[in-house]
């Protein structure tokens, strides 16, 4: 059997004495489209922030390809392949679809700006592979018309699509998708949820969703965990956690 993606391994992580991640363990096959849901307050967002680098776990691991990154700085484990969307829209207003790309893209160039200078032969290359590169991501998620667009002023749905954007220009083996259709409409909803099924299967780009929208989740996921106060309540397929009673019990109750 080959090594998982990524190893999630008895994490566990405390704020002043709340326990947000407590003993969590799972691990996601290259490919899967892997969702983690859970009530307020359940972990999620914590799980998030320990995987990209921005908290610390108190104890566990976390392994990426098969390599310890638990400890590793931020940029680093971007670098390494481990791409995020956000909950709330984070992308510059005033710049345009296209700058906003090829500002995500540009982490993936070679050349700095000194060797911009010396070598440009090869920064021109890069730059032109560069915008490539982003004309393709565009027309996948319906945005080449609008890459000569100030991104401020587009409607929420599409702002959502522009981050989506945004993280794979970055060419991620995994990506972390925060609550991707939050604030959205129906119709923006169902068009986001086969977005990304196409980019799994199509692109074969593992995804690890949060996300409150059950049936957007269990929609298209390969596989749920729940988390409860912290904790695993429940790992299976879509079909058996929404008969799982602690998971009905905990959160569905009320979600569905
Ligand atoms: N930076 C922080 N400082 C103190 N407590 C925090 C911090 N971040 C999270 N917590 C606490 O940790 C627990 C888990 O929070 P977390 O935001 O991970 O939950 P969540 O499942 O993402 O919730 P939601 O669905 O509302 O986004 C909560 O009790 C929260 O108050």
């Amino acid at each position: 059997m080959s090594t998982p993606l990524l190893e999630i391994e008895d994490l566990a992580l405390s704020f002043a004495g709340v326990r947000a991640l407590d003993g969590v363990t799972f691990s996601i096959d290259e490919g899967e489209l892997f969702a983690v849901i859970g009530p307020n307050g359940a972990g999620k967002s914590t799980l998030f922030n320990c995987i990209s680098g921005i908290y610390r776990p108190g104890s566990g691991s976390i392994r990426f390809g098969g390599t310890e990154i638990l400890g590793t700085a931020p940029h680093r484990i971007a670098k390494a392949g481990i791409a995020r969307t956000f909950q709330n829209v984070d992308v510059f207003p005033a710049m345009t679809v296209r700058e906003c790309l090829l500002l995500a893209r540009h982490q993936h160039l070679r050349s700095g700006a000194l060797a911009g200078m010396i070598r440009w032969g090869r920064s021109a290359r890069e730059e032109r592979a560069a915008l490539r590169r982003v004309t393709e991501v565009a027309d996948r998620l319906g945005l080449g018309d609008l890459l000569g667009r100030e991104v401020g002023p587009l409607p929420h749905g599409v702002q959502k699509r522009v981050e989506l954007a945004r993280s794979l220009c970055m060419e991620p083996r995994l990506l972390l998708l925060d609550e991707p259709v939050a604030g959205m409409n129906h119709e923006e909803t169902a068009e986001m949820a086969a977005t990304l099924s196409e980019v799994n299967s199509d692109l074969g780009i593992t995804m690890l969703l949060v996300e409150h929208d059950m049936s957007m989740v269990m929609g298209i996921s390969d596989r749920v965990c729940v988390l409860d106060f912290g904790r695993r309540i429940a790992l299976d397929t879509p079909a058996a956690v929404v008969r799982d009673a602690a998971v009905i019990d905990a959160y569905l109750g009320g979600a569905l």
